[in-house]
């Protein structure tokens, strides 16, 4: 069998689940994941202490908020999320450019204040929920793809670490944007697995092969009968992509 411990790095659990479910089925995964993503439905239930209980059982913690308000608002929010010594912290590229610029700042702060290192803020750009109609219908202009790019080069010009996009965006993000931004995608079905709400799903090994730095993968383990081996097969996909 391939050694996929070292696929870790590249993917983390979706825990969209009741708070002692999620951190059952982090611990039987953790072999092959190194990220839990601590979403809005956890964060509204239980806040911070969801955060620090996947903490203690050795996960980089995504704070998934998607943080979209006036940016002292965002700011503070930030900065909150920073002292918590999360990894990673998602904003809405939405929000525009002096509210891109208050989440780092506040991050930074936040974290700064607690002796963390700073999480990285990512850029969510456009949903991998929606579709081209869904798109237009919100008014943005052009396809997903243009109108997430648009929203990935503010996004790095105001200074955030990474962006989230589906995996069929990524490899024009890292044509336009270079090495440097962190790409994350969510929105991975292995062939086969049950789209769900998720419009524009590719694989592992396609996000892989576009320049993604982490899959955040849910249902495709969730629903899994036997969730370790789900997660392995997505990591072997990972490690030969
Ligand atoms: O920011 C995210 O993580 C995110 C952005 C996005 O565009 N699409 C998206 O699905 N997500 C998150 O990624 C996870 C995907 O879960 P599954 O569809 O169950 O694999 C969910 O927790 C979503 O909140």
């Amino acid at each position: 069998m391939t050694d996929t411990s070292q696929a870790r790095d590249k993917l983390a659990l979706a825990a969209d689940l009741p708070l002692e479910d999620g951190l059952r089925l982090y611990q039987q995964v953790a072999p092959q994941v190194g990220y839990a993503k601590v979403g809005l439905s956890l964060f509204v239930e239980h806040g911070p202490a969801a955060v620090a209980a996947f903490q203690k059982l050795g996960a980089r913690v995504f704070l998934d908020l998607k943080l979209h308000d006036i940016p002292n608002t965002v700011e503070l929010a930030a900065a909150r999320a920073g002292a918590l010594g999360v990894s990673l912290l998602t904003v809405h590229a939405a929000g525009g450019e002096a509210m891109l610029k208050a989440a780092v700042k506040g991050a930074r702060e936040g974290a700064r204040a607690k002796g963390h290192e700073a999480p990285r803020v990512l850029a969510v750009t456009v949903l991998t929920s929606m579709s081209a109609e869904d798109v237009t219908a919100v008014g943005f202009s052009g396809a997903p793809d243009v109108a997430a790019l648009r929203l990935a080069r503010l996004a790095v010009g105001a200074g955030v670490d990474g962006l989230v996009c589906s995996p069929r965006e990524a490899e024009a993000f890292r044509r336009e944007l270079g090495p440097t931004p962190f790409l994350c995608t969510p929105g991975i079905r292995p062939a086969g697995a049950a789209k769900g709400d998720q419009s524009r799903a590719e694989t592992p090994a396609f996000a892989v092969r576009a320049g993604a730095d982490l899959l955040v993968v849910g249902r495709p383990i969730h629903t899994a009968a036997d969730p370790l081996s789900a997660a392995r097969s997505i990591a072997e996909e990972v490690f030969t992509a």
